[in-house]
C-alpha cells in the first residue's frame, strides 16, 4: 500500500518504519534538520522490540505539492500536531481534491481534527483515529526514539453509521497494519474511541507538563493522582455534554491503564522541554467547553491550563 505520512516526528517516524519495514511505501513529509538529516542519513529508530536504520523517501509540504500527485497515495497518515492540522489541510486543499481517492487518518490526540479535515476533503474520506499505548518522540534530527505496543484505533467518522461507504478500506488498512506488526482496532464509533483517549491526555500531558514528572511519578504522586481522576472526569462530562457516552467504567480502565503504561515523558512535556508550543487547547480547550455545555464548568482542567500557560510564558 502507498502512504504519505504528513508531519513524520516521532509518531509519524514509528509507523511510517513499520510500514517500511512490512515492505510498503510510505513518504515522510517532514522539515527543518529533521528533514535533512531523513533525507541525508535517512531514518534511525529504536523501540525495545523493533529497530530501523534506512534510507527514506523524505520531503516537505512544497515538495510534495510539486513533486507528487494525491494519486500516487492510497492513504494520507497525519502526524503532525493537533494545532497544525487545519493550516495543513488549508494550504493542501487543492492538492488533496486531486485525487478523492486519497483518504486522511488522523494519528493525532485531540477531538477537532477530523472537522477539520472533513471540512476540506469531506466527511466521506475522513478517518479517525489515534496512537495509543505509544510513547515516540525524535530525540536528534532523524533519530526517533519509542516505546509501548504502539496500537492504532480508527474508524470512519464520526461513525460508521453516518459515513458507511468507507468499511471496504478500513478493513483492508488494519489487514495491512496487523501485517507490519501495528496493533489495531477499528472502531464502529470513532468519536467514542477519540474522546475515551482524551480522557488519558487531559489527565496526564498538561499535569506531566506543569509538573515535570513522567506519567508514572505523576499517578504514583500521593496528591496529583486524585487530580488525575478529576481531570479524568471532567473530560467524561464534556464528552457527555458533546453526546459522546463515557461511563464511569471508561474513566477507571483509562486511569488503570495510565498508572500501569510505561513511565513516559508525554508528547507535552517533550514539547514544553524542547520550547515549542504545547497542544493545550486541542487537548484542554474540548474538555472546559464540554463541560461549560454540561453547565458544570471544569475547573480543574481549567486551573491546570491556566498555570501551565502561566507558567510558560
Ligand atoms: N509523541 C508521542 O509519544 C505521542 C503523540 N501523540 C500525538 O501525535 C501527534 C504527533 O505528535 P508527535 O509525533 O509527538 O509530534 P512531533 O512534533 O514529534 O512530530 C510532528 C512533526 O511534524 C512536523 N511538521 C509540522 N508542521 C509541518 C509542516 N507544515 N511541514 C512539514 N512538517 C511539519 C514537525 O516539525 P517541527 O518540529 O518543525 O514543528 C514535526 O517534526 C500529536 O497530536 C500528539 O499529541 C499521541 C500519542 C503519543
Ligand atoms: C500519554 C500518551 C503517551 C499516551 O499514549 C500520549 O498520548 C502523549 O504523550 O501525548
Amino acid at each position: 500500500m502507498r502512504f504519505v505520512v504528513l508531519g513524520a516526528g516521532g509518531i509519524g517516524c514509528y509507523y511510517a518504519a513499520r510500514l517500511l519495514a512490512a515492505g510498503h511505501q510510505a513518504l515522510l513529509v517532514a522539515r527543518g534538520e529533521h528533514l535533512t538529516a531523513l533525507q541525508q542519513q535517512g531514518l534511525t529508530l529504536k523501540h525495545p522490540q523493533f529497530s530501523f536504520n534506512e534510507a527514506v523517501a523524505a520531503t516537505d509540504v512544497i515538495g510534495l505539492m510539486r513533486d507528487y500527485s494525491a494519486s500516487d497515495f492510497d492513504w494520507l497518515l497525519l502526524a503532525a500536531k493537533s494545532s497544525a492540522t487545519e493550516p495543513l489541510m488549508l494550504q493542501l486543499a487543492d492538492w488533496l481534491n486531486a485525487n478523492p481517492e486519497l483518504l486522511i487518518l488522523s494519528l493525532q490526540n485531540g477531538v477537532d481534527n477530523e472537522a477539520h479535515i472533513a471540512s476540506v476533503v469531506g466527511q466521506e474520506r475522513t478517518v479517525g483515529g489515534l496512537a495509543v499505548k505509544i510513547g515516540a518522540h525524535i530525540i536528534a534530527p532523524g533519530n526517533v526514539e519509542a516505546t509501548g505496543v504502539a496500537q492504532v484505533d480508527f474508524g470512519a467518522w464520526p461513525n460508521q453509521q453516518q459515513n458507511p461507504t468507507l468499511q471496504s478500506r478500513l478493513m483492508a488498512l488494519a489487514e495491512v497494519f496487523t501485517h507490519a506488526q501495528i496493533p489495531n482496532t477499528v472502531y464502529d464509533n470513532v468519536s467514542y474511541a477519540l474522546w475515551r483517549k482524551l480522557v488519558i491526555n487531559n489527565a496526564v500531558n498538561p499535569l506531566t507538563a506543569l509538573t515535570l514528572l513522567n506519567t508514572r511519578e505523576l499517578t504514583q504522586h500521593s496528591v496529583f493522582t486524585h487530580t488525575v481522576k478529576t481531570m479524568m472526569q471532567e473530560t467524561g462530562r464534556a464528552a457527555n455534554a458533546e453526546g459522546v457516552h463515557l461511563t464511569e467504567a471508561d474513566i477507571e480502565e483509562m486511569y488503570q491503564l495510565i498508572c500501569g503504561f510505561d513511565a513516559i515523558k508525554t508528547s507535552m512535556l517533550v514539547d514544553r522541554l524542547k520550547g515549542r508550543t504545547m497542544e493545550i487547547d486541542d487537548i484542554c480547550g474540548p474538555v472546559i467547553r464540554g463541560c461549560i455545555k454540561a453547565g458544570k464548568p471544569a475547573t480543574t482542567t481549567e486551573l491546570i491550563a491556566a498555570l501551565l500557560r502561566n507558567a510558560v510564558q
